[in-house]
């Protein structure tokens, strides 16, 4: 199962190796529990492992392959961050598609050796989502052949970048370019921030740390100002765009290309979102079988919670969710890959596609990924919301994933703009130009879904019922927009009007996308017990998920009321069959206790007594009378007994 998860045979057993290494290996593990340290100390112990890493790494793994070092980063440094968190995530991919094959000489080695740290700059205090209004500005300057930097005023302060406050002294500084008087639009350009010796910010440059977040907290998400701040005309990623020492402007062959780091991010985080749903249900589905709590039967001893049905609902579709994301993740990182190889060579075709893709995925993604988090914290019922579980940070994390990267309703927003225009080439009986991914809504549907209907027919049936709502949702919210339009309504405030609706559709079709991910991959697999194993996953799936839109299928009567009932008794139905796999199909993921930082998750399931030392270990604890209370309610109390 770890090699389904993973991708191959080998995939799984380097990660194996990986983290055995790294067991034996002290100086790479917490010197405590991440939750008994301030921001300052976790800060600190992340930059000391990341050191050891980057001298050992090669030690522990093949540092030219990305998956390695993704497992080797989670293991070690964890999930709320490191110092050089957004120079893998985002600077090196950036440089890797935008900067030119002669800049990338000149840079890539560099951060690659990690003799420098970037990060990407675009968002700033009073813009993130409306890129067209960011307010940095880069004037090109024709006597010096220098572009200058510049920030108008205080909302055009770069704010948020991950790594900017402290760590980086390069960055992508996304901003206005301007030759000549005139507004080119935002452009990535490669700027350094700190002196390489003193790490002292350059004349020109304030920067500093945002401040604590809700969690990923040793990231130093940043502030950066510029004034009146020169650099090089060669520092403007040139890959697709130039501008020649006369200021002549090349424009790239695609309108948005610049953005391309982005959905780089979006691409990519889905099976970062998959590993951490996966992990919280871990600790929730083990702990689940370890904690006993009343009985079903009176005349029978304590159950383990886990028997509750209650608590199966709970828990299971989420780890079918896990899964699919999974491989959804998987299928769009192999497009996003393809269409990037394309894109370097100047076939820009394909970006529309997997923008509408990435941008549906990760809305949806991040929404329900942070949904399962939160049902696996409740399902630990108090020990979840200590910090022992690790799951609130878990959480945390993963949240900050439905605003970054696009805010999620405005990348729902980006989806729909393609489903609009799909939809209009169906209406105007231009289906045949529909792209793979939308060709479902040029085809004619049954009348009514034949769920229960057809003896055997896998789960055609169920993806041919998606198909149909997310079809209907699409058709139906793109005619009240031409509607609103036709009744002369302006086009920006149609769509405004719609876009409840638009999203909504977004959703579906992005549901039928992660349902169909997970189908192809099921019918995949040879080994017979897996597919077993994952069928009865799947099952739980297509129901559950039919179930939670099921409105949308009984508003035209495509389902009726008895096949609703149908679904449900699956959901139960699979519910019990997958019982007795629940906890093999979360250790199949093969998170190490050092990774998964939970007492209450422990692959060994000694809970209580490690949540005592846990709680013992308490910087609290350190002293029986603290000083709060010598100083304070010991006083209070005596002058109240006087
Ligand atoms: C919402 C949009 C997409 C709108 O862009 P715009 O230029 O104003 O768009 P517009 O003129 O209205 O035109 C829309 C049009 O542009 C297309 N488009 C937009 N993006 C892409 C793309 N990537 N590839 C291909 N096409 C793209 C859209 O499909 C639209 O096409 P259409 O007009 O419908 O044919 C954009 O502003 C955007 O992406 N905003 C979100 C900002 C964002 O994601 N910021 C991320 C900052 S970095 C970060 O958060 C890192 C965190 C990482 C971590 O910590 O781990
Ligand atoms: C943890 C974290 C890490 C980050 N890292 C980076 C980084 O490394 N580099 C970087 O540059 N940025 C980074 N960001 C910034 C992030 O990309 C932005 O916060 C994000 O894109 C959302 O933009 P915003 O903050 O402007 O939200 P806003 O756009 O102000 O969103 C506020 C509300 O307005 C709504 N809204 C906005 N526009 C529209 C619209 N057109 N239609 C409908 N509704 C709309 C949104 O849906 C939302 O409900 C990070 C943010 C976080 C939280």
């Amino acid at each position: 199962m770890a090699a389904q998860i993973w991708g191959s045979e080998k995939r799984a057993r380097r990660r194996r190796e990986i983290s055995a290494k790294i067991a034996q290996m002290p100086e790479l593990h917490d010197s405590k529990p991440l939750p008994f340290m301030t921001r300052e100390e976790k800060i600190m112990e992340s930059a000391r492992k990341l050191t050891i890493l980057t001298e050992k790494m090669g030690q522990i793994i093949d540092p030219t392959d990305p998956a390695e070092l993704y497992h080797l980063n989670n293991e070690v440094l964890g999930l709320e961050g490191n110092p050089m968190a957004l120079h893998g995530v985002m600077f090196i991919p950036a440089l890797s598609a935008q900067a030119s094959d002669e800049q990338q000489a000149k840079w890539l080695p560099r951060a690659l050796r990690r003799e420098i740290i970037g990060t990407y700059a675009q968002t700033e205090l009073g813009h993130g989502t409306n890129l067209q209004n960011l307010e940095t500005t880069a004037t090109y300057d024709l006597a010096t052949q220098e572009f200058v930097l510049h920030t108008p005023q205080i909302t055009a302060l770069k704010w948020w970048p991950g790594n900017l406050g402290k760590s980086s002294n390069y960055a992508v500084v996304v901003a206005h370019m301007i030759i000549k008087a005139k507004n080119y639009g935002p452009h990535p350009f490669m700027v350094q921030l700190r002196d390489e010796k003193t790490h002292e910010p350059l004349p020109g440059i304030t920067i500093g740390d945002i401040g604590p977040k809700m969690a990923y907290n040793i990231v130093d998400n940043g502030f950066l100002g510029f004034n009146k701040y020169r650099i090089p005309r060669t520092n403007l990623l040139m890959r697709h765009t130039k501008v020649e020492a006369d200021g002549t402007y090349i424009k790239p062959p695609h309108a948005k290309i610049n953005y391309s780091a982005m959905v780089h991010v979006r691409a990519y985080m889905l099976t970062g979102q998959a590993i951490m749903l996966a992990s919280a249900l871990n600790i929730a589905t083990r702990y689940s079988s370890v904690r006993r709590q009343g009985q079903i039967d009176k005349s029978q001893p304590e159950v383990k919670v886990l028997e509750y049905q209650t608590q199966q609902h709970r828990l299971f579709p989420s780890i079918a969710r896990a899964y699919a994301f999974q491989f959804a993740g998987a299928e769009t990182v192999k497009l996003y890959e393809h269409v990037l190889k394309e894109m370097k060579s100047g076939n820009v075709s394909l970006m529309a596609d997997l923008h509408a893709l990435t941008s549906g995925l990760k809305s949806v993604v991040t929404y329900q990924t942070g949904e399962g988090i939160e049902q696996a914290r409740m399902a630990c019922g108090g020990h979840g919301y200590s910090m022992a579980s690790y799951i609130s940070e878990i959480y945390g994390v993963a949240i900050g994933g439905c605003t970054y990267e696009g805010e999620n309703m405005v990348m729902l927003l980006q989806l729909a703009r393609y489903l609009v225009k799909s939809a209009a080439l169906v209406k105007s009986g231009q289906s045949s130009k529909l792209g793979p991914l939308v060709a479902y809504l040029g085809v004619k549907s049954e009348p009514t879904s034949l769920i229960d209907r057809i003896p055997n027919s896998g789960f055609t049936e169920y993806v041919k019922t998606f198909q149909h709502v997310s079809k209907r949702q699409t058709l139906k919210a793109a005619d009240m927009f031409f509607g609103l339009m036709e009744k002369g309504e302006k086009r920006e405030i149609a769509w405004n009007k719609c876009s409840v609706e638009l999203n909504r559709a977004s959703r579906l079709h992005t549901r039928l996308f992660i349902v169909e991910a997970f189908v192809r991959r099921v019918n995949e697999i040879a080994d017979i017990r897996i597919k077993e194993a994952l069928t009865d996953l799947l099952h739980l799936h297509v129901n559950y998920e039919l179930l939670d839109i099921a409105s949308y299928a009984l508003e035209d009567g495509f389902l009726s009321a008895s096949q609703l009932d149908y679904i449900r008794d699956q959901v139960y139905l699979y519910l019990g069959k997958i019982r007795p796999n629940a906890v093999s199909l979360l250790d199949s993921w093969e998170f190490s206790d050092i990774e998964l930082r939970s007492v209450l998750g422990r692959r060994d399931g000694n809970v209580y007594e490690n949540l005592f030392k846990w709680a013992k270990s308490s910087p609290l604890n350190k002293t029986d009378v603290l000083s709060s209370v010598t100083q304070y309610l010991k006083p209070m109390m005596e002058k109240a007994r006087l």
